[in-house]
């Protein structure tokens, strides 16, 4: 199992369509500081899916940056991606990892304690706490939020690195690192924001003070 730093997962915006906006949102983001890049494409079709990860996979390779492709793990493979983000009803952990191999890198979404005791048995790099909060973001399958109670609980039970996902901003990452998330996931807070670059910044300070004072 390889060290990754998920400090600040940047998860692309699949609304954006154009893909210069798309590179430059992207860019910015890795310059400001992310650690982590997840693609999630959930509208285009294959051919644009793979494209676009290829693009993706160089300008991540650029700044050191690991890449993970939401959900499909044949683009992943064939983008020789660092690994993949799965939810409870993708493809399942056992045949991702047969298919991926030891070194990359599988998160798995978990929405109840249940599933992150679960996911203890499993041979996974990191559990999406999904979601934390409230996000107009994601319409469909979302669970109720976990909220920081939600977070304590699942610290608890949980021996996996958590990365919560869903509404966080500014104004919550003290309290969700406070709470033993190794990293938060964000899309709107970057790819909304008139300055993605200072966004990250900014998130990535306030992770780095939690840090710093734990
Ligand atoms: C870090 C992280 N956590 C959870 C999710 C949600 O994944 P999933 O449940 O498969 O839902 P979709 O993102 O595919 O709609 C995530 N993407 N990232
Ligand atoms: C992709 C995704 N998955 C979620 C889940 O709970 O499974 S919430 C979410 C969207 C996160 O976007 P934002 O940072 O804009 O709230
Ligand atoms: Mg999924």
């Amino acid at each position: 199992m390889r060290m990754v730093d998920y400090a600040l997962m940047f998860v692309t915006d699949d609304r954006i369509t154009d893909d210069a906006t798309f590179l430059s949102i992207l860019e910015a983001a890795l310059k400001g500081g992310v650690t982590i890049v997840q693609l999630r494409e959930k509208q285009l079709d294959t051919a644009a899916f793979l494209t676009r990860a290829k693009a993706c996979k160089s300008l991540c390779s650029l700044f050191g940056v690991p890449l993970i492709i939401n959900d499909r793990l044949d683009i992943a493979l064939a983008v020789e991606a660092d690994g993949v983000h799965l939810g409870q009803k993708d493809m399942p952990v056992m045949e991702a990892r047969k298919l991926l191999g030891a070194e990359k890198i599988i998160g798995l979404s978990v929405s109840n304690v249940q599933q992150a005791a679960d996911a203890n048995a499993m041979n996974i790099d990191y559990i999406g706490l999904s979601p934390i909060f409230s996000t107009n973001t994601k319409t469909r399958d979302l669970e109720p939020p976990l909220r920081i109670d939600g977070l304590k609980e699942i610290r608890k039970v949980s021996n996996k690195p958590i990365v919560c996902i869903g509404g966080v901003d500014k104004t919550n990452t003290t309290e969700i690192i406070r709470n033993g998330s190794q990293g938060i996931a964000v899309i709107s807070a970057i790819s909304k924001s008139r300055d993605p670059e200072n966004e990250s910044k900014a998130l990535k300070n306030i992770i780095c003070q939690v840090g710093t004072q734990r």
